[in-house]
């Protein structure tokens, strides 16, 4: 089996490396040049959850071009807003058969994957575990959460439970689920409440359950997102807010995927996170100020150091 990591950066390398541990061949494609290079010429260092570190000699590629395989599970990690090009610039390394797996966090990826491919062939997914980039050619393990794999609608299919036998096998927590959209949202108020206040902070996750502060505007955004979720029909666990700070203590040492976006000076998943809660509240006529607020200052900031980088 020929499994394509697109968007192999912070996440894509880290699950690349591990179902490298498999028999399926790995190719890893990116557009960071830099990152790529640096793999074909070193391999990928981890740094592991204990300090050591273990190296990874791996396919990668920086063009789709230089892909060589036909793929037969393409696994979809770059950043939402990026689904549709990446896709696009991959569908001549695919066939009728290919399998779609996305991993990526926020609402409407599974959408973004179908308007590009075949209903069809696309499996919906989401992981807790947590991976930083480091430099180019490295990145740490910022912390290991269960990975959950399953159809868009109804029960677990054939195809999902060799799915989460080959995620096993790499040595991933992973199980498979008949309400993949159902852990879609749960796994959005865990986004929702630690990345938007990471990334204005600069904190790491570990902090968000660690400071009081932290903790009540984690419980105030993610309140409101509840109400949203039950709104569109999506009931959220009891424990929901526990579950949001396990995952901040399980990752405490990763940087959220949206603050290592602001460090980079990126753009960031916001409008795929707290922005599309603030979109549906409207839609359901419930008032979210606090996942505005919080949108609203991600974008101003963001805005900001894209504006700055376009000066020369
Ligand atoms: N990091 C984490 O701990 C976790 C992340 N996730 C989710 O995983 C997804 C990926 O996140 P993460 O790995 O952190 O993000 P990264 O930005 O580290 O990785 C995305 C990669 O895709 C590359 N890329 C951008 N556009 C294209 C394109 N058109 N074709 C191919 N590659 C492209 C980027 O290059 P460049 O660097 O040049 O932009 C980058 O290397 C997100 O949806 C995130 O929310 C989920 C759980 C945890
Ligand atoms: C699990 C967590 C919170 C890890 O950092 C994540 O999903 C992200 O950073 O986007």
């Amino acid at each position: 089996m020929h499994i394509l990591m697109l968007g192999a950066g912070a996440m894509g390398s880290l699950l690349g490396a591990r179902l490298s541990r498999t028999e399926a061949d790995i190719t890893l494609f990116s557009t960071n040049r830099e990152h790529i290079q640096a793999i074909q010429t070193h391999g990928l260092a981890i740094e592991e959850l204990d300090g050591s570190e273990s190296h990874y000699k791996l396919t990668a590629c920086d063009h789709p071009h230089k892909i060589q395989d036909d793929a037969d599970l393409v696994i979809v990690l770059v950043k939402s807003y990026a689904t549709q090009e990446a896709l696009s610039s991959i569908l001549h390394r695919c066939h009728a058969s290919t399998l779609f797996l996305t991993l990526q966090n926020g609402i409407g990826n599974w959408e973004n994957i179908a308007r590009v491919v075949d209903t069809e062939s696309v499996l919906l997914g989401s992981t807790a575990q947590g991976a930083t980039f480091l430099e180019p050619g490295k990145i740490r393990h910022g912390g290991n959460g269960v990975t959950f794999i399953g159809e868009p609608r109804g029960p677990a299919s054939h195809r999902v439970h060799c799915l989460v036998e080959l995620f096993r096998r790499a040595g991933l927590e992973t199980h498979s689920s008949d309400i993949m959209e159902q852990l879609i949202w749960e796994k959005l108020m865990v986004n929702a409440g630690i990345n938007v206040i990471t990334a204005l902070t600069g904190i790491r996750n570990g902090m968000i359950a660690d400071l009081e502060t932290a903790r009540e505007l984690s419980r105030a955004t993610v309140e409101e997102a509840v109400r949203v979720a039950v709104a569109r029909g999506f009931e959220m666990p009891r424990n929901i807010m526990e579950r949001v700070f396990k995952v901040a203590q399980a990752t405490a040492v990763n940087r959220s995927s949206m603050g290592q976006d602001v460090d980079r000076k990126k753009r960031t998943e916001i409008d795929a996170i707290n922005g599309a809660i603030v979109r549906f509240g409207e839609e359901e006529k419930i008032p979210t100020p606090v996942n505005r607020t919080l949108t609203q200052l991600v974008k101003i900031l963001e805005a900001g150091y894209l504006k700055e980088k376009e000066i020369p």
